[in-house]
């Protein structure tokens, strides 16, 4: 079983700290939500299991060995990341933008996983177009049919939901569902948008000035006590 463990880290911006003795663990088959109002550092902790930002004190591990590197190490090691706002690209083609997937894969690996136009088909149809002049919404399905051409053992996302209109957000939820139940992957995921973790999520953790503030189930979402967290 594959589990990805952050155990007690510290992360700062210069003097500014931004995570406090962080530790937390998202298991294969499962999604992991972390919450949390703006700018309490849920994007500095996907940033930092990414290897996109380094880390000050603590350890972040695959499988108990630890996570260390560049991103595309990482990557390497089968995490994939889909960032807040997406960063597709606009110019390449749908066909262009699943493709640059392919970087770390085996010659013969080389290929878009069918199921990822069984899950999102608005991408087959639209192989040709350019990324950017596909809907937030389509780009959003973009980013993570790109992450899964990767044949990712962790997915990790950032506010998947932002922004996007709520049909395609069902489809996003149930594209992560089948990615957890038929593929076993780890899914940890950062979200604003409450009802969208309280549907999915196994686990989840709530996220204040740099530290958790509360870790349980999905249901321990609807405490208020647990809710004052959230509010602003
Ligand atoms: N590049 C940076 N340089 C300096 N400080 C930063 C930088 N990025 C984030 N911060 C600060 O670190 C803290 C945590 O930011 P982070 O983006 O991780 O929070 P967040 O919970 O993801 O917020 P949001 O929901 O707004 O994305 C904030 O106080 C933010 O201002």
């Amino acid at each position: 079983m594959t589990a990805l463990t952050v155990s007690d880290v510290d992360l700062f911006y210069g003097a500014a700290q931004a995570l406090r003795g962080v530790s937390a663990r998202a298991e294969s088959g499962k999604i992991t939500c972390i919450l949390g109002r703006n700018g309490v550092g849920k994007s500095s902790l996907l940033r930092a299991v990414t290897g996109h930002l380094p880390i000050r004190k603590g350890e972040i591990a695959l499988d108990g060995e630890a996570l260390a590197g560049a991103p595309h190490a990482r990557a390497g090691r089968g995490l994939a990341y889909v960032p807040q706002g997406r960063e597709i690209f606009p110019l390449l083609t749908v066909k262009e933008n699943l493709e640059t997937g392919y970087a770390r894969l085996p010659r013969k690996e080389r290929t878009v996983p069918e199921d990822v136009f069984e899950l999102f088909p608005v991408l087959k149809s639209m192989l040709s177009r350019r990324g950017g002049d596909l809907s937030g919404g389509q780009q959003q399905q973009l980013a993570i049919g790109r992450a899964l051409v990767t044949r990712p053992r962790v997915l990790v996302l950032d506010e998947p939901t932002e922004g996007i209109q709520p049909s395609i957000i069902k489809d996003i939820g149930r594209a992560l569902q089948y990615l957890r139940d038929e593929k076993g992957i780890s899914i940890l995921l950062v979200e604003q948008y409450l009802d969208f973790c309280r549907e999915l999520a196994d686990r989840v953790y709530i996220m204040d000035r740099g530290e958790i503030v509360h870790e349980g189930s999905a249901e321990s979402l609807d405490d208020p006590a647990v809710r004052k967290h959230l509010t602003v």
